[in-house]
């Protein structure tokens, strides 16, 4: 018999038992999940047939496309040798072993050691965990805390939530936990009014080091960030922003964590963000693109100066995960990275999809609806405005209770396109595999959905 679910079916016991992140779960259940049932290339099924162009890559992390079959077979043959085993008590697993090699050497200069996790959130915790670590190794114990910035992500772990900078978040419960600061985030279109963005990233940077000496120098462990913001918006920094803050965290001895969970493997055209940012960071937490998201993997890639510490003089580290270096997504890593390597989508992003993707997102800022366009590598965002202005500061946006950028994203579901809503903000970040041509295609259907959203809120009364 056809053990196939319909769709309503499928939705029923969805909205009976299964509790999704980040979701309104009564909401959810009046209107039905969408189901999607297959992936391949750049596109995702949903279980009425639909074919949609996945614009965010899964969530950041599909960077080599679905339907790698060469991926399924390497963790097929892990899993009939070595399904699981653990990494304690001395013991180690070939895949790993491997993947940490390829890592080390991957990463920029300096990093030679993995820690293993199995999420962003788990490795954001993990590089947590080691700067505390490092400064008791250091005798310098005092120093405990963390900055950050706000709207920043860094995950839903209570570290990783109390890192980021998500107010929604830390509303609900006692977040941040003590120990963590934020400063507001290096945002030209929403703090640069008057400045031109050069002076922006050094007065954002600033911001940092008037923190620091706020709390004491000697209390100030390290700071955190993303290269660039990804579920924040796809908030670009300018270009002196990044090399003040390297400026700022070596006048105070503060360790520097690039949070590269959706930055690195290949999105911002680099293998890892900060290496085209300007920064020179001690812990960089990754995930998503290290599999493509087909198996859950993350870690922490540790720069010598925190290495030597653990590795020399730190005896025993009492941290980790039961599947921190599991053998079956160490296997899926290794043949991703393959692919990223042999296919050359570094690269590529760097030359080709990369400034594709900028020219036709410039095209779109010419939209009635669309206030300013920005992208990087292969993640670009746009502005949905009331009222275009001369500027980026001069354009007048929606009140934010119309949720526009909601109206705008299920006109993009319902003509077979995947993009992110933050706000008014609408983002993509597509698989690394995506051509020119493939760009240009899914840019006309986010064209025709502005239009059509623009059609919506003049019937609204919205303009
Ligand atoms: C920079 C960064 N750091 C850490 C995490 C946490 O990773 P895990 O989820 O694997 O624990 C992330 C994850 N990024 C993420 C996760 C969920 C939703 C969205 C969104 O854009 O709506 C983005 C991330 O983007």
């Amino acid at each position: 018999a056809d053990t196939r679910l319909d769709t309503r079916t499928l939705q029923q016991l969805d909205s009976a038992h299964f509790l999704h992140p980040f979701t309104d779960h009564g909401a959810l259940g009046a209107k039905g999940a969408r189901v999607i049932v297959r992936g391949d290339g750049i596109h995702v099924w949903d279980s009425d047939g639909h074919k949609i162009i996945d614009g965010m890559s899964g969530l950041w992390c599909v960077n080599v496309g679905y339907g790698r079959t060469s991926i399924t077979q390497a963790v097929a043959r892990q899993m009939d040798v070595l399904p699981f085993y653990n990494s304690f008590f001395n013991t180690t697993n070939v895949p790993a072993v491997k993947l940490a090699e390829k890592l080390a050497g991957l990463a920029p200069p300096g990093f030679e050691h993995v820690f293993f996790t199995s999420s962003g959130s788990e490795a954001n915790d993990t590089a947590l965990r080691m700067v505390w670590r490092y400064w008791q190794l250091m005798d310098q114990p005092e120093r405990r805390i963390v900055i950050s910035r706000r709207n920043a992500y860094h995950g839903s772990t209570v570290a990783g939530a109390s890192l980021g900078g998500m107010a929604a978040m830390h509303a609900q419960g006692a977040l941040p936990i003590p120990g963590i600061d934020h400063i507001e985030q290096p945002n030209f279109a929403e703090h640069g009014r008057g400045l031109s963005e050069a002076e922006f990233g050094l007065l954002a940077a600033d911001w940092l080091e008037r923190k620091v000496l706020e709390l004491g120098p000697d209390k100030v462990a390290a700071f955190i960030g993303e290269p660039v913001q990804g579920a924040g918006g796809v908030i670009i920094p300018p270009q002196t922003y990044w090399p003040q803050i390297q400026r700022i965290c070596d006048k105070y001895g503060i360790l520097l964590i690039s949070d590269e969970v959706i930055c690195g493997f290949g999105r911002l055209g680099t293998w890892f963000g900060c290496e085209r940012m300007g920064m020179r960071p001690d812990l960089i937490p990754f995930a998503k693109g290290v599999t493509s998201g087909y198996v859950p993997l993350g870690g922490v890639l540790v720069g010598e100066r925190v290495a030597r510490a653990l590795v020399e003089r730190g005896g025993d580290f009492n941290h980790g995960f039961t599947y921190s270096g599991h053998p079956v997504a160490c296997a899926a890593a290794l043949e991703n990275l393959r692919i990223i390597e042999d296919e050359k989508l570094v690269e590529r992003v760097a030359r080709e999809t990369g400034p594709h993707l900028k020219a036709a997102f410039a095209r779109l800022a010419n939209h009635p609806l669309v206030g300013h366009a920005e992208a990087i590598g292969m993640a670009a965002g746009l502005n949905l405005v009331r009222r275009k202005g001369a500027t980026v500061h001069d354009c007048e946006p929606f009140a934010r209770d119309l949720a526009v950028g909601m109206v705008c994203r299920q006109h993009m579901f319902d003509n077979g396109v995947i993009m992110r809503a933050v706000g008014d903000r609408m983002i993509v970040a597509p698989p690394l595999v995506m051509t020119g041509a493939q760009i240009d295609e899914m840019v006309e259907r986010i064209r025709l959905c502005l239009d059509l959203t623009l059609v919506d809120v003049q019937r609204r009364g919205w303009l």
